[in-house]
């Protein structure tokens, strides 16, 4: 087996929709955020051609996997004979709103370039991800960042405060498409600039349409609230929600009352992915 790779969560500090394409997909505004809560991957070498993973979500089959997904995105691209185990440690929550899939096939595409010797850029590697979902760029993007379009469009974002956060989880999975389909879903609100976020413009415009159609969520929220945090919000299109905390004593003793069946997590924010590192020498 390989070394461990992480594949860390993110918060949407803010999220905006601001258009629709004529393919149906939402323009977005975003800010990006790493939290360092994470699922871990492991790769071993087998057979060309035959791609197997283990430990995933449970649920999921292997071959809809985003991993397995994204290792046979890059056999198509690359022409190479090579073939691999997966094995994730998964931790983060399904359907969460905190990209775990995405961040699971954006680390498969990190670590096999590596150990597969690819040579893919940065840019070529953004380029299979978001075929694989709107979200997988940003963690190729490895910092935090400024999103556009459907999230593709990135610019890093100046310095954020590496805040504390309590996660929750109020135990239901949103689906995606479903919030973004929602007839009453507001479509057109107005664009801002990366200084209207940065003086408190941040409130995440799925949150309405959420709440209404999950009580669960817009309990949760009120929950956050009735604790004294500030910036109670949904992350994506949920079902986590995040609140800042003072400090990580406060938010882990603010997570240690939450009601079951929610889960909840002090986690940190975090400017830089953690494979940022690890991989700069050939891509960042
Ligand atoms: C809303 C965000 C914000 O970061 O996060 P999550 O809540 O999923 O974490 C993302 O844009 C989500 O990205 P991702 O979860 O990869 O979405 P995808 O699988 O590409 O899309 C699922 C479905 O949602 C709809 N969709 C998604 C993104 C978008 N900008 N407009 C859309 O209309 C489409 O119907 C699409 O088929
Ligand atoms: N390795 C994976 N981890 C999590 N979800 C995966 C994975 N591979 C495929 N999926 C699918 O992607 C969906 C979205 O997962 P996830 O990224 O965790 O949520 P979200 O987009 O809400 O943050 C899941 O409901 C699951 O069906």
């Amino acid at each position: 087996m390989s070394r461990a790779y992480p594949a860390p969560a993110k918060l949407n500090l803010m999220l905006r929709v601001v258009g629709q394409r004529a393919d149906g997909y939402h323009e977005l505004q975003t800010v990006f955020q790493f939290i360092d809560l994470h699922d871990t991957l492991y790769f071993e070498s087998l057979p060309p051609g035959s791609i197997h993973r283990t430990g995933g979500p449970a649920g999921v089959a292997e071959t809809a996997d985003l991993t397995v997904r994204a290792a046979q995105k890059l056999l198509t691209e690359s022409n190479v004979r090579e073939g691999v185990h997966i094995h994730i440690d998964k931790q983060l929550p399904l359907g969460g709103g905190i990209g775990g899939g995405s961040s699971d096939a954006a680390t498969t595409l990190l670590a096999l370039n590596q150990l597969w010797n690819l040579g893919f850029s940065r840019t070529e590697l953004m380029a299979m991800g978001v075929s694989l979902g709107a979200d997988v760029p940003v963690f190729l993007f490895g910092q935090s960042a400024w999103g556009e379009g459907i999230g593709e469009r990135l610019v890093a974002m100046p310095e954020l405060p590496e805040a504390h956060y309590v996660l929750l989880h109020p135990g239901v999975s949103v689906a995606t498409r479903e919030i973004f389909a929602a007839p009453e879903l507001t479509r057109q609100h107005a664009p801002i600039t990366i200084s209207a976020f940065l003086d408190g413009v941040t409130e995440n415009t799925l949150e309405t349409t959420v709440r209404r159609r999950y009580p669960g969520i817009d309990r949760a929220l009120d929950w956050l609230q009735a604790q004294g945090l500030h910036h109670a919000r949904l992350t994506g299109s949920g079902a986590c929600c995040f609140a800042l905390a003072s400090d990580a004593q406060s938010a882990q003793q603010i997570v240690a009352t939450v009601p079951k069946p929610w889960r909840a997590w002090a986690v940190r924010g975090c400017n830089r992915h953690p494979l940022h590192d690890l991989v700069r020498d050939t891509l960042f």
